[in-house]
């Protein structure tokens, strides 16, 4: 049985990649949002890719981005996975020959059985907390219980995730993989490596023995 995978969102600087990977985690995330004090430049991201191990997957986070945007940064940094935070739409993630899922930020009328149909070509679903003021990022959980139990895709669980709420999060939603940013970081940008390495513990010590549904 896998344990529940773990994204380590808003990497900024290569050491904190290392950590992340020497912790056990199966993927990291890069934010090319200028708005978000998590966003790297171009040259950034190539330092933290350069000092990301293999089989650590790469991922970029976008929010509402230009295509050329998309194009220029994939040209220039080794992603491998796009992760769309805004409100892009299924044609506009699928162009890139790039695997992508989709963030979609729950509010209690969110229809995610909808969503699920409108993004099917996603290599997952990224679930985050909503807010009015902020596409993500916000350190905010959300009513797990608004996650059907029937799920086509892999379900990655975000949003206000810790060490302290992680083992819940998964015993209710049983994810395929859990996305943190905020919960693991001791500066805006800046990973804690205690906080991540207590945060991957905490998921494998109780990810192992849940039903970490792939669909
Ligand atoms: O990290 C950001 O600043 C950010 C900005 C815009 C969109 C998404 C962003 N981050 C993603 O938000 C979720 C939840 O983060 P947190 O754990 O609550 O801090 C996660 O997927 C981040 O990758």
């Amino acid at each position: 049985m896998p344990s529940t995978r773990v994204k380590i969102c808003g990497v900024t600087r290569p050491e904190d990649a290392r950590a992340a990977a020497s912790a056990g985690a199966d993927a990291i995330g890069l934010v090319f949002y200028e708005p978000s004090p998590r966003a790297v430049t171009l040259e950034q991201a190539r330092a933290v890719v350069a000092a990301t191990p293999a089989f650590v997957t790469v991922t970029g986070l976008f929010v509402n981005p230009t295509e050329s945007e998309v194009r220029e940064t994939l040209a220039s940094v080794a992603l491998d996975l796009l992760q769309f935070h805004g409100d892009e739409s299924p044609s506009f993630c699928d162009q890139f020959r790039r695997r992508w899922m989709k963030a979609i930020r729950m509010r209690d009328s969110t229809d995610l059985g909808s969503a699920f149909r409108q993004y099917a070509g996603g290599s997952g679903m990224l679930v985050d907390a909503y807010s009015p003021e902020r596409y993500g990022g916000t350190g905010e959980t959300f009513d797990w219980s608004l996650i059907p139990p029937e799920r086509p895709m892999p379900v990655i669980l975000a949003g206000g995730l810790t060490s302290a709420n992680v083992a819940a999060a998964i015993a209710r939603v049983a994810p395929w993989g859990v996305d943190v940013s905020g919960g693991v970081e001791r500066d805006k940008g800046i990973k804690d490596p205690k906080r991540v390495v207590d945060f991957i513990n905490e998921v494998n010590r109780v990810g192992k023995t849940d039903r970490s549904n792939a669909q």
